[in-house]
């Protein structure tokens, strides 16, 4: 199931070339041009993000807002507006509304910033995460790299040894964000190439009742709203990849039945007593720790040992610090290229920051981190101003108007009109000042708590602290 986004505004133009464009990422788009138009699409689908037009004929934008999050709380928002003055900016700020973007804009500028709402909207990426799309990302021309650690460059040794045994179970375990789900379709390329399906399945967003279905599928008239059969993962995945994200999550009593899968190799689909041999590897991954969940009586045991065949442990990045320049130039290459952007690399400021953040989304993270800097520079070298960026809403309630028509988290520079990278590095070290002082006192006094708040080291925190009592 791909996102399902509602496009609200009264120019018809509007909606075609928003429609256009969007639906060549897969999403799922649906129009109105008026409020009540939206409502009567929203009783019937479900919306995951919608798209709103500050002024429609009938109804102020920000009440159409406000009736679709007291029907729908966790419905994304975007506002497409005019100029907003400062008081509609603090004021949709305020309420909730996940982002704006400022007309006149661009296709592209739209495309990434409802990419980058999913990318930072934890349940919303999930829906997309559902069904198997190809991640643009994972096909850098040359190929693309996981770093260059000890810790990755066993897990690529590894990783090419798998296409020998391509029906063995691989247990993919380490935080999030950290390139579980990369790992699982590198595997399956290895493997497979694009001769064989790979299908995806995320255990944590699947409700309950319908995760059998979904793992086994289901003949007709089987349970209420079964109006058609359906395949499930391991007969979709055929003899390719069964890929099980956060399997964790997986209900006991599901997790009885997959053992028996994995052991027997073959499978029923609910309500029906036709046996289908299973010929899919499964990859499983987990960002919890699976021995901790078996403790608890979380997770069965027998099926941990099962799917532990092979396990691959993804590091956190801080403990690869070698692999995020690799990686931050491979997404910087990615990006320039994608925006279309002449850009030559990083300034030694910009690699010092990258050096000593720690990353706690990961690989997710610094790739976020990335591309917004790649949209917000003006250089041809990523400046460290351009990484550094305040809270978007901050920013905005800040400085409104100023925000430019791409939306990309301001850069201290800009946000005071002023491109110059002597004014940039004067600003930027009163801001960095400001918000390490603010981080300090947040967190009483305690340097690795407010280190951690402004996602550095305690070693880097230490030191930019002393630079500017130094100064004092
Ligand atoms: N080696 C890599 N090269 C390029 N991009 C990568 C690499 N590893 C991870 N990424 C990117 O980082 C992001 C997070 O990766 P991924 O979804 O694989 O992490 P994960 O460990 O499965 O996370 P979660 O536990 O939250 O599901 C994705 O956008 C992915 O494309």
């Amino acid at each position: 199931m791909n996102p399902n986004l509602l496009i609200v505004d009264d120019d018809p133009l509007i909606l075609e070339l928003i429609t256009g464009e969007l639906e060549q990422f897969g999403y799922n788009m649906f129009t109105a041009g008026s409020g009540r138009e939206a409502m009567s699409i929203f009783q019937t689908t479900p919306i995951h993000l919608a798209l709103l037009d500050y002024s429609l004929p009938d109804v102020c934008g920000e009440n159409l807002f406000r009736r679709l999050r007291a029907q729908k709380p966790d419905i994304l928002v975007m506002f497409l507006t005019g100029n907003p003055n400062l008081e509609t900016a603090v004021s949709l700020m305020k309420s909730g509304v996940n982002d704006y973007l400022t007309k006149p804009f661009s296709l592209k500028q739209l495309s990434a910033h409802v990419r980058a709402i999913f990318e930072t909207n934890g349940a919303a990426r999930e829906v997309i995460r559902h069904e198997y799309k190809p991640d643009p990302i994972s096909w850098f021309p040359g190929g693309y790299s996981f770093g260059n650690s000890k810790a990755m460059r066993e897990v690529d040794a590894q990783i090419r040894n798998l296409p020998r045994y391509p029906d063995t179970t691989v247990l993919l375990t380490g935080p999030t964000g950290t390139g579980k789900s990369v790992v699982a379709r590198r595997i399956h390329e290895l493997t497979w190439g694009n001769k064989a399906p790979f299908v995806e399945i995320d255990c944590s967003t699947i409700p309950r009742d319908l995760c059998e279905s979904e793992l086994f599928g289901h003949e007709k008239g089987s349970f209420t709203g079964a109006l058609r059969s359906k395949q499930g993962l391991f007969e979709a995945a055929a003899n390719g990849t069964a890929f099980l994200d956060e399997i964790g999550e997986l209900d006991l009593s599901l997790q009885a039945k997959f053992l028996r899968v994995l052991e027997a190799r073959q499978f029923k689909r609910v309500g029906c007593e036709r046996t289908i041999p299973m010929s899919a590897r499964v990859i499983a991954a987990t960002n919890q720790s699976l021995p901790g969940l078996v403790r608890e009586g979380r997770f069965r045991e027998d099926l941990y040992f099962r799917l532990n065949v092979v396990e691959l442990w993804m590091p956190p990045l801080r403990e690869r610090r070698e692999d995020m320049l690799i990686l931050a130039r491979q997404f910087l290459n990615y990006y320039a290229r994608r925006y279309e952007k002449e850009l030559t690399g990083f300034t030694v400021e910009a690699v010092d920051y990258l050096q000593n953040c720690d990353f706690p989304g990961n690989i997710r993270e610094l790739r976020n981190m990335i591309e917004r800097a790649v949209i917000s520079t003006n250089t041809s070298l990523i400046q460290l101003a351009d990484l550094v960026s305040l809270n978007r809403s901050e920013q905005r309630l800040q400085h409104p108007t100023d925000a430019p028509a791409s939306g990309a988290p301001l850069t201290l520079s800009k946000t005071n009109g002023q491109t110059s990278a002597e004014t940039g590095t004067l600003n930027l070290a009163t801001l960095e000042r400001q918000k390490l002082f603010e981080a300090l006192a947040s967190a009483n006094g305690n340097k690795s708590k407010a280190a951690t708040m402004v996602g550095l080291s305690r070693t880097a925190f230490h030191r930019r602290l002393q630079k500017y009592q130094q100064a004092q």
